[in-house]
């Protein structure tokens, strides 16, 4: 597991672009029969990916967090971005389809991810946080009929925002979240831009309270998305391919334009778990 450690504003506004990359950039997370890691000390968020081939794979706590298993101290959220898989948790078989997800409560001990295709392989993100309590763990899946284990994404926490005039027609899917699925501190969720639509998260925003992860995909190999961080005034730009995910500080804005219409998963940990505690950022603020 890849460790990052925290970074000031200060230092940040004079690094070069080799520099931020390093810092901030995670590449190279989706690689078929691997489970890849980056720990950042910034809210002890470890952001993952699994891609099971023809074997299933098992998630170990590795030498980084010295615990007897992954989640002894921790909780996880997982959206799957590729084909149909499944994962095991404690014995308990979930069959997680595209852009279905999961979240896994501190104390489960043994978690496997299999592909149901490897021709077609499941792309299991995740991000995972620090627990002190363990909550429910279930399926969670957009649309579809509730039942034992598995939840389903309420109307009001799929948010339509922004306008096509504006370029930034979206909807916020949010997975996991108090009154949905209960958590730690973890909160997780998928934004998806309406074509023709190419930024998010603009006007922007900070959240002192918290810190993020976003994870760009379904971008075409030409195309690319320039992920906007930094302090209101100092701001800085990097360039994101397709399965890239940036870690972004809570005193960072956090926003991105493609080339076209993309999709984006975002992880928050910290504070709160107050999804609307934003300070919002003026447009003529920037620069
Ligand atoms: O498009 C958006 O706006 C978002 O998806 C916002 C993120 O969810 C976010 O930054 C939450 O704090
Ligand atoms: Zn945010």
């Amino acid at each position: 597991m890849e460790v990052r450690t925290a970074a000031s504003p200060r230092d940040v506004k004079h690094y070069t672009t080799d520099r931020l990359r390093e810092e901030f950039l995670i590449q190279n997370l989706f690689v078929p029969g691997e489970i890849k890691m980056v720990y950042s000390h910034i809210d002890r968020i470890i952001t993952g990916a699994a891609v099971p081939a023809e074997e299933a794979l098992v998630l170990t706590a590795g030498a980084e967090l010295r615990a007897e298993y992954f989640l002894q101290r921790r909780e996880m959220g997982i959206i799957n971005i590729g084909g149909a898989g499944v994962i095991v948790a404690d014995g308990k078989e979930y069959e997680v389809g595209h852009k279905e997800g999961m979240y896994i409560g501190m104390g489960v001990k043994d978690i496997t991810f299999s592909s149901k295709e490897s021709a077609e392989p499941a792309k299991f993100y995740f991000n995972s946080t620090p627990a002190h309590h363990t909550y429910p763990t279930v399926l969670i899946k957009p649309e579809g009929t509730p039942e034992e284990g598995v939840v389903i994404v309420k109307d009001e926490n799929k948010v339509e925002l922004g306008t096509l005039e504006q370029s930034n027609h979206r909807t916020i899917c949010k997975y996991i979240l108090p009154g949905q699925v209960e958590s730690c501190q973890l909160e997780m969720g998928m934004t998806k831009l309406e074509p023709g639509s190419v930024w998010n998260t603009m006007p922007c925003h900070t959240h002192d309270r918290r810190m993020e992860v976003y994870l760009y995909f379904d971008i075409p190999e030409d195309a690319f998305v320039m992920h906007y961080m930094g302090e209101p005034a100092e701001t800085r730009h990097i360039v994101m391919r397709n399965e890239e995910a940036v870690i972004s500080p809570s005193w960072s804005i956090h926003s991105g334009s493609g080339s076209q219409a993309y999709t984006f998963i975002w992880g928050m940990a910290g504070e709160n778990q107050d999804f609307d505690d934003m300070d919002h950022i003026e447009n003529q603020e920037l620069k």
